[in-house]
């Protein structure tokens, strides 16, 4: 039976040596929603990425991508599938921007890339309003004109599925709304976009779905048992923190007393 869920995982435990990181975690992430997953440095939201996309194995539990058990996906099914931007990615040649965004293309069009493949990445950079970068050298270019980059290299391979390792952390407040309203934009066309984020206002303003993880394991923002909202965070992040009404949604800040 077909399901509406993108990306299922059940009873997933990890741990680095005798460290565990993830203890029977379950999550369900839903085809064609926008799903955020945040928490305190070093919680464990790049190694549930890792799992996800094979770069780390899991020995209990499953991990499940559109139905198919993700242990079994191959190398080159998963590139198809889905797309993934990791949070560091070092310059090493000074190669032009759309030469290094068109690399997203390899897995359809191996080394001969067609003119519909340079179409395609001309348009990500539009999108992601970097058209006028271009021709730079990518290794030129700042640390948030970079992570827009290779956000327009992961949109290129135009996966059903997106994975993006902290796609704003780079961004002054202009691109970081460029880039969640761009992503807001390929959700309501379909696709399934998770990423990883720091800012929980950011985060919940176009989020479909929020997950925090705690103790090593993942919490549904929606379904927290604390007294309120503001109750939960304070959980997550350990300092407490006053919600604000703003047209008609929630903004969280940290009490300032002082
Ligand atoms: N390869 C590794 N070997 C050993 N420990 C690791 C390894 N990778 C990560 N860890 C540890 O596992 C924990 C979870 O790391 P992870 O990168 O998943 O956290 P994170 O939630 O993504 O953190 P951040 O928000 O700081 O990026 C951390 O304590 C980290 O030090």
């Amino acid at each position: 039976m077909k399901t509406s869920v993108a990306i299922s995982v059940k009873k997933v435990d990890f741990s680095y040596g005798s460290t565990k990181i993830l203890d029977q975690v379950d999550v369900d992430i839903q085809k064609g929603q926008f799903t955020v997953l945040l928490g305190r440095n070093g919680c464990g939201k790049s190694t549930i990425f890792g799992l996800i996309t094979g770069l780390e194995q899991y020995k209990t539990g499953s991990i499940k991508i559109l139905d198919k058990e993700r242990k079994k996906l191959s190398f080159a099914q998963c590139s198809k599938i889905m797309g993934f931007m990791p949070q560091s990615h070092k310059p090493i040649f000074p190669f032009k921007v759309k030469e290094v965004v068109l690399t997203g293309r390899a897995a359809f069009s191996g080394f001969s890339p067609s003119a519909a493949d340079k179409k395609l990445v001309l348009e990500a950079l539009e999108e992601l309003g970097i058209g006028h970068l271009a021709d730079r050298p990518y290794s030129d270019l700042s640390g948030g004109e970079q992570q827009l980059v290779m956000i327009a290299r992961v949109m290129v391979q135009q996966p059903p599925i997106i994975l993006l390792d902290e796609p704003t952390n780079h961004l002054d407040v202009y691109y970081q709304t460029y880039v969640m309203q761009s992503l807001r934009r390929m959700c309501d066309k379909g696709m399934t976009v998770i990423a990883i984020m720091h800012d929980p206002n950011l985060a919940l303003s176009y989020a479909d779905k929020a997950y925090f993880m705690k103790d090593r394991k993942i919490l549904d923002f929606e379904q927290t048992e604390s007294s309120n909202q503001a109750a939960f965070l304070e959980y997550i992040y350990n300092i407490p923190f006053n919600e604000i009404p703003n047209s008609g949604k929630s903004y969280y800040l940290p009490k300032n007393d002082k």
